[in-house]
């Protein structure tokens, strides 16, 4: 029998498209590199190769690209049982990446008809979330039914078996249909989760721009189940809140960046191994930090995942 997988990710799992060239418009590049994205998938990778025991739930499109991702997720230690394969069609994402200049990056997704959106309760058994010790749950899987049933779902089953939920707001601008839609099913699953990270931005896009502020949001969802509140503020660092009321700066790595993209999954990667190994709130900002600082500094936002030596390393060369 397989050992207990320490985190499970569901979700997009996809494919990047990275600008070759940098530092020009979309409308120019004419070469791009292929990578594994999608958020969930990313975070998967990360952990992984950091050394935690990891499994996904995921759909991709039963073609080339859909084997690509699931070759490469096997290939980097991911459990991969249950990402399965659309039978009516559907397509893997795809993400294509601008790199103008470090600090000017943005993102084009196609996702019209995504298989990872149709991901259903049909596709995953109970026993395999209920065999682990955490799941993280994406926003973007919340976006669209039947994949948002799913979700919900595999949250109730975490729940009644004592397994942690981690939230990632991971918001994306497609395939929600309101703004009152992307607050009510965020905030439903903020609620139930056990830890919740988001940027200052996602948190702003959930709570319909109430709060505007860390200490607000973070009081707000400690009210309910979370015991972790971790929002992000890109260079400026990152801020986590207790449920004692204990709140935790986090500062930054500084590198040479080459896109601003994948820092996100990165952090979660870095944060999420570290509290696993039972290091402290401090402790994990950092080494969610060191993580997002190597990636940003590289070309992917999977391939790029540091080791622990990377990242223990990065953190040694900056002590005192
Ligand atoms: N330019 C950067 N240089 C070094 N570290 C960075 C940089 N941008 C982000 N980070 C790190 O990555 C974390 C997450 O970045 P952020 O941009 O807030 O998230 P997201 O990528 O999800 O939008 C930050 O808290 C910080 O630790
Ligand atoms: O999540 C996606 O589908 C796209 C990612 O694979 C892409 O690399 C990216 O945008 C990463 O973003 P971040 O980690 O949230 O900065």
């Amino acid at each position: 029998m397989m050992s207990k997988l320490e985190l499970i990710t569901f979700g997009r799992a996809a494919v990047d498209l990275n600008a070759t060239e940098y530092n020009r418009p979309m409308e120019e590049t004419m070469t791009f590199t292929k990578y594994v994205g999608g958020s969930p998938a990313n975070i998967a990778i990360g952990t992984s190769k950091l050394g935690l025991k990891v499994g996904m739930i995921a759909k991709v499109s039963d073609d080339q690209h859909g084997n690509f991702v699931i070759n490469y997720l096997k290939k980097s230690g991911v459990d991969s049982q249950y990402i399965k394969k659309d039978t009516q069609g559907r397509k893997t994402g795809l993400t294509f990446t601008e790199i103008k200049s470090p600090e000017e990056c943005s993102i084009v997704m196609y996702r019209e008809n995504a298989a990872d959106l149709y991901l259903s309760v049909d596709d995953f058994d109970d026993d395999y979330i209920k065999n682990a010790e955490s799941l993280l749950i994406s926003g973007t899987s919340l976006s669209q039914s039947p994949s948002r049933e799913a979700a919900f779902h595999a949250i109730d089953v975490a729940k009644k078996s004592g397994v942690e939920v981690i939230f990632e707001l991971d918001y994306r601008p497609y395939t929600w249909k309101s703004k009152e839609e992307i607050s009510i099913y965020m905030t439903a699953v903020a609620r139930m989760a056990d830890i919740v990270i988001g940027t200052r931005d996602e948190f702003d896009i959930m709570e319909m721009n109430i709060n505007f502020d860390d200490e607000a949001s973070a009081k707000e969802l400690l009210e309910y189940t979370p015991r972790l509140i971790v929002i992000k503020h890109g260079v400026k660092g990152s801020r986590a809140f207790t449920k004692d009321g204990e709140v935790i700066e986090g500062t930054i790595y500084k590198t040479k960046v080459l896109k601003t993209f994948g820092a996100g999954d990165s952090f979660a990667s870095g944060f999420i191994y570290a509290l696993k190994k039972n290091k402290s709130i401090k402790e994990a900002l950092q080494y969610g930090s060191a993580s997002a600082s190597i990636v940003v500094s590289k070309h992917s936002s999977s391939e790029a995942m540091p080791t622990i030596q990377d990242i223990e390393n990065l953190i040694n060369s900056h002590e005192g």
